[in-house]
């Protein structure tokens, strides 16, 4: 008999869907016929690849509000936001399909005359991919369309909470004209297409976007079969807010970067650091702004503010608040839940904690709910030890409007990613990565092509 895996709606946890997950052989000849494909797919021209790219894009436009609320029943996040989604997933495509016709090689001078020496790019091969819940859209299409349009062939595992976006993605994919067999998908557990995908000889690269124990679980596995990896892992990103800044401007930008998703999101700011002259009235602003959010199901117009996907989530945040007050925290405001364990789902409170020791646990975990901490600082020193006191490097964000100390800021944080009066700094055409164990290799701009590439020396006698 073959397991099923049941999609549920996280805002009330009905049940959307029952899926088939494959049987370990179905797997196994998905990557066979995928790799396959690949001496066909990378014949194609980049123009044509290009082009079909564009039919893709184009189609999921047309498909846009069908797949905004596929990703809200299934992942939870407002309407609103699940369109921006969809929105910023074929940005990628788009982006790609550009980047295809950008693949260039160059010349070399010869140290002796009878040589010529050329450098060209070739398409790494059949890649696999593993993605998380958060962005069931545009964590796959930041990694699919970069591959298709080097030439490579591409299988993907999604999550086991919203498998149905990727589904459909691909199922439009296939209708506009990209094969088949050279943009799959595979339905089982992590682990069990994790050890698959590492362990197969015409896997070429694996590419993953989920937590860093699974992240190094793969780099490990992957080094089996020395694979190329991508892995864009967990954050913990501080706001840093320094005593010139615009208050209005820090505190909208936190606002919406933090409860984005209901803060489950990668780049997710988990620590305000706020200067001490400042720290009074900036969270007065930031607990007015954060108390007129409204939570609930993300079909409902006025909700800003979804459910957290499942009950480990939940868990996890609850303890960091319980641990902050443990510690002696003050809940600022927030410090509320909506659950329904038999029914299944699980609703918290945007929540500012005040008066929080640096060692508490969401001061050093990601938290990925709701829930922000405010800290003081003196000198702009003191924030920077405070930021960096992670082992996290993914996202940093700092308010300032003097120039000296947002360029101290810039070089000193030990972030891949910063956003100086910006909350918002993703895009299809910047390199999107982090540093430390927030991952290796970047996704996104001309970066993001790269790892899908080897490069090719030729040395002609002549
Ligand atoms: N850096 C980024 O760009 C980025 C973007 C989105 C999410 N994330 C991170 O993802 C995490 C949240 O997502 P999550 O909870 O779904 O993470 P997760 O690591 O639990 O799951 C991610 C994916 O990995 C699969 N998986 C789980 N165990 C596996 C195993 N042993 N082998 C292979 N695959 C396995 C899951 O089925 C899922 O598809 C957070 O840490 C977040 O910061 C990072
Ligand atoms: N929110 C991120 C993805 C990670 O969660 C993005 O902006 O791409």
């Amino acid at each position: 008999m073959a397991q099923l895996v049941y999609v549920n709606n996280p805002a009330n946890g009905e049940l959307i869907h029952t899926l088939q997950y494959d049987s370990e052989e179905a797997i196994v000849s998905k990557v066979e016929s995928a790799a396959a494909a690949f001496s066909s797919w990378k014949q194609r021209s980049a123009h044509e690849r290009a082009q079909l790219l564009n039919s893709w894009a184009k189609c999921i436009r047309e498909n846009r509000q069908e797949i905004g609320e596929l990703i809200t029943l299934e992942n939870g996040k407002p309407l609103p936001e699940a369109l921006g989604e969809v929105d910023y997933a074929v940005s990628y495509i788009d982006w790609y399909a550009e980047e295809a016709k950008r693949i260039y090689g160059r010349t070399v001078p010869a140290h002796v005359p009878n040589k010529r020496i050329t450098v060209t790019k070739e398409p790494i091969g059949l890649v696999a991919a593993i993605t998380p819940w958060n962005f069931p859209a545009a964590m796959m299409t930041r990694k699919a369309a970069p591959a298709l349009a080097a030439g490579c062939t591409f299988i993907v595992k999604p999550a086991e909470e919203t498998p149905l976006t990727t589904i459909r993605l691909i199922e439009l994919a296939h209708s506009v004209g990209i094969p088949e067999d050279a943009l799959q998908y595979v339905l089982n557990e992590g682990p069990i297409v994790g050890e698959i995908f590492t362990s197969h000889k015409a896997i070429r690269k694996i590419t993953f976007t989920g937590s860093t124990p699974v992240g190094k679980l793969l780099m490990e596995q992957s080094a089996q079969t020395v694979k190329h990896v991508t892995m864009e892992l967990g954050g913990h990103a501080p706001i840093i807010v320094a005593k010139d800044a615009d208050l209005n401007v820090a505190v909208e930008q936190t606002v919406t970067a933090k409860f984005r998703n209901a803060g489950q999101t990668c780049v997710s700011p988990n620590r305000l650091i706020v200067h001490e002259e400042i720290a009074e009235e900036f969270t007065k602003l930031l607990v007015d702004k954060v108390q007129t959010l409204k939570v609930g199901n993300g079909f409902d117009p006025d909700v800003n503010v979804g459910p957290i996907i499942n009950k480990k989530g939940f868990i996890k945040i609850k303890e960091q608040i319980e641990d902050a007050v443990n510690r002696g925290a003050t809940l600022a405001c927030g410090n509320g839940y909506d659950i329904d364990d038999e029914k299944g789902y699980y609703f918290v409170l945007p929540t500012v904690i005040t008066d929080i020791p640096l060692d508490a646990k969401i001061m050093h975990e990601e938290t990925f709910g709701p829930v922000i901490p405010v800290v003081t600082f003196t000198t702009l020193e003191e924030a920077v030890t405070i930021a960096n006191d992670s082992p996290y490097g993914l996202a940093a964000y700092f308010f300032t409007e003097n120039y000296k100390d947002g360029l101290y800021l810039s070089e000193n944080l030990q972030y891949g990613i910063i956003g100086w009066n910006d909350g918002a700094p993703s895009g299809a055409h910047i390199p999107f990565g982090g540093m430390k164990d927030s991952g290796v290799g970047r996704e996104g701009g001309s970066e993001g092509i790269e790892p899908y590439l080897e490069t090719k020396y030729l040395s002609v006698g002549v």
